[in-house]
C-alpha cells in the first residue's frame, strides 16, 4: 500500500497584517505596524504549495479564517451595524481590535495535532486543534480551524476529530509546532515526539523567564491519550527554557524531524541525551539520524533570524530528503555554509530548496509554520475532499482568485474600514464554493 505525508498549507488570509502581537515571537514584535501585502503573501504562499507539488509530493490548502473577527467583537460587547462595531473597537480598544484581525491562521502547524492511522488505537487518522490560548489572537482560531478540518477530511470512517483541550494556559496547546514524528516510513508506526515548554501543575520544574513557554507537558499528554496512542509510541521531551528566552517561542523553530531523521541545534532540548536515547530505543534496531547543529556553527540567534530548523524536511519520490528553506537562510553566511555541507555528508538530506515567504516571515512563520502534515495511506488520501488537494487547475483558480479579491498593500489603519470587511467576505465565501467547504464561516451561518 502506498503512504504519503500530504502536507496543508494555510491559504494566507485577505488581511494579512503586521501587529507585533505574539510577545516571545521577536519577528512579530520587531515589524510591528509595518505595512503588509495580503497579496503577496498569499501568491508566495501558493508557489511554495505548487512547487511541492510539482516535486511530486501531495499538497494540499486549507483555508482562512475571518478577520476582522466580528464575532468576538461582538462577544465583547461592541454593538450596532458592522460597520459601527469595527468603528467603536478600533477607537474605544485599537489592542483588542488588532488582535481580532490577525490573518494568523495562515500558520497551519498551529491549527492542530494529527497522529496517523498507524500510530492510534481505533486505525484511525486523529486531530485535535490548537487551543492556542497563550495568545489572546490565537485562541480566537480552534472553533473554526475544527469546522475547515472536518470539512477536509470529513470522512468518519478514516478521520476522528476531537475538541480543542480545554480554553486554559494549564492546558496551552500550539498544535503540531510542537509535535514531531520517526518512523520507517509514514504508513508504519512511529515514534511521536511532543515538545513541551512547561509542566502546568509543577512550579519547581524548570521554566522560562522571559518569554512565555506556550505549550504545556499536560496538554500533550492530553493529545496523547486523545489520540489513542501508546506509551511505546510517544516520548515527551522538554524544551530548553533558554532557548525559548532567546526567540524560540515554539519547537519547530529549532527542530525538525521527518522519517528516520531528527535535525535539531544543540540546544534546543532540555536534556538531549536522555531524550535522544529514548526516542532511539522505542524507534527499534535501525539507526536513526540524529543531525545535532553546534552552536559554533550555527547561533540560536542565527537559528531564529533565518529559520534554520522552521524548515521542511520532505521525502521525495525517488527516496531521497530535501529541505525546503526560506530565502533567509541563503542570505545568512553561517546557515548558507552549513547547509551546503549538511547535503555532502552521509545522511538522507541531499538537496536544499529556497523559497521566498518573507511576508509570513516577517510575522515568525517559515515554511514549516505555513504547512499542517498529514501522514496518510492511499485509501485515506482518497477519502480527503479533492478539493483542497493542489493540482495545475485549483493553482490557477486560486491565484485568480487573489488577484480578484486581495489587496496589494494593507496598513494598520485599512483594517477598520468596513469595505475590508465586504471584500474579505466576498473572497472567503466564494473560497467555500472552489473547496466545496460548505458553511465554515460565522457570516455563512
Ligand atoms: N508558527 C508561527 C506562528 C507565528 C505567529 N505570529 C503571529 O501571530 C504574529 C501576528 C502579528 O504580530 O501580527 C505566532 O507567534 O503564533
Amino acid at each position: 500500500m502506498k503512504q504519503f505525508e500530504v502536507n496543508f498549507d494555510g491559504l494566507v488570509g485577505p488581511t494579512h497584517n503586521y501587529a507585533g502581537l505574539s510577545f516571545g515571537n521577536v519577528a512579530s514584535l520587531s515589524n510591528a505596524k509595518s505595512n503588509s501585502s495580503p497579496k503577496q503573501a498569499a501568491k508566495q504562499g501558493l508557489m511554495k504549495m505548487k512547487a511541492l507539488a510539482d516535486m511530486g509530493m501531495q499538497q494540499g490548502v486549507l483555508a482562512p479564517q475571518e478577520r476582522p473577527d466580528m464575532l468576538t467583537l461582538r462577544r465583547l460587547g461592541f454593538t450596532g451595524t458592522d460597520a459601527q462595531v469595527l468603528e467603536k473597537a478600533a477607537k474605544q480598544a485599537p489592542a483588542i481590535f488588532l488582535a481580532c484581525c490577525s490573518a494568523s491562521s495562515m500558520w497551519t502547524a498551529n491549527a492542530a495535532t494529527v497522529s496517523p492511522s498507524a500510530d492510534t488505537a481505533d486505525g484511525r487518522v486523529h486531530f485535535t486543534p490548537a487551543n492556542l490560548t497563550n495568545k489572546f489572537h490565537r485562541s480566537l482560531e480552534p472553533d473554526v480551524t475544527g469546522r475547515i478540518l472536518k470539512a477536509t477530511f470529513a470522512d468518519e470512517r478514516y478521520f476522528q476529530h476531537h475538541a480543542h483541550l480545554p480554553d486554559n494556559e494549564h492546558f496551552g496547546d500550539e498544535g503540531a509546532a510542537n509535535h514531531t514524528r520517526l518512523c520507517r516510513d509514514y504508513g508504519y508506526a512511529g515514534v511521536e515526539m511532543f515538545v513541551y515548554g512547561r509542566y502546568a501543575f509543577d512550579g519547581s520544574k524548570p521554566a522560562p523567564t522571559r518569554y512565555p513557554a506556550r505549550q504545556t507537558l499536560e496538554a500533550c499528554q492530553a493529545i496523547a491519550r486523545l489520540h489513542g496512542l501508546s506509551d511505546e509510541g510517544v516520548v515527551y521531551v522538554q524544551q530548553n527554557p533558554d532557548v525559548i528566552d532567546q526567540g524560540v517561542f515554539h519547537n519547530d523553530v529549532i527542530a525538525v524531524g521527518n522519517r528516520n531523521v531528527l535535525f535539531y541545534h544543540e540546544q534546543a532540548f532540555y536534556n538531549t541525551q536522555a531524550a535522544l536515547a529514548e526516542i532511539q530505543q522505542k524507534y527499534g534496531d535501525e539507526k536513526l539520524h540524529f543531525i545535532q547543529v553546534n552552536t559554533s556553527e550555527v547561533s540560536v540567534e542565527d537559528a531564529v533570524k533565518t529559520y534554520l530548523f522552521n524548515t521542511q524536511i520532505i521525502s521525495l519520490p525517488d527516496g531521497d530528503m530535501a529541505i525546503i528553506a526560506p530565502t533567509e537562510c541563503q542570505e545568512n553566511t553561517a546557515v548558507k555554509r552549513y547547509l551546503d555541507k549538511l547535503v555532502t555528508l552521509d545522511t538522507p538530506i541531499k538537496q536544499v530548496h529556497y523559497f521566498d515567504v518573507k511576508q509570513s516571515m516577517r510575522n515568525g512563520g517559515g515554511p514549516a509554520c505555513l504547512r499542517l502534515r498529514v501522514a496518510l495511506t492511499e485509501k485515506e488520501v482518497d477519502a480527503v475532499n479533492p478539493n483542497t488537494l493542489m493540482n495545475d487547475s485549483l493553482f490557477a483558480r486560486l491565484n485568480l482568485w487573489v488577484d480578484k479579491h486581495y489587496r496589494d498593500e494593507l496598513s494598520f489603519d485599512d483594517l477598520r474600514d468596513p469595505q475590508l470587511l465586504s471584500e474579505s467576505r466576498s473572497a472567503l465565501d466564494e473560497l467555500t464554493q472552489i473547496l466545496k467547504l460548505g458553511s465554515v464561516y460565522p457570516f455563512q451561518r
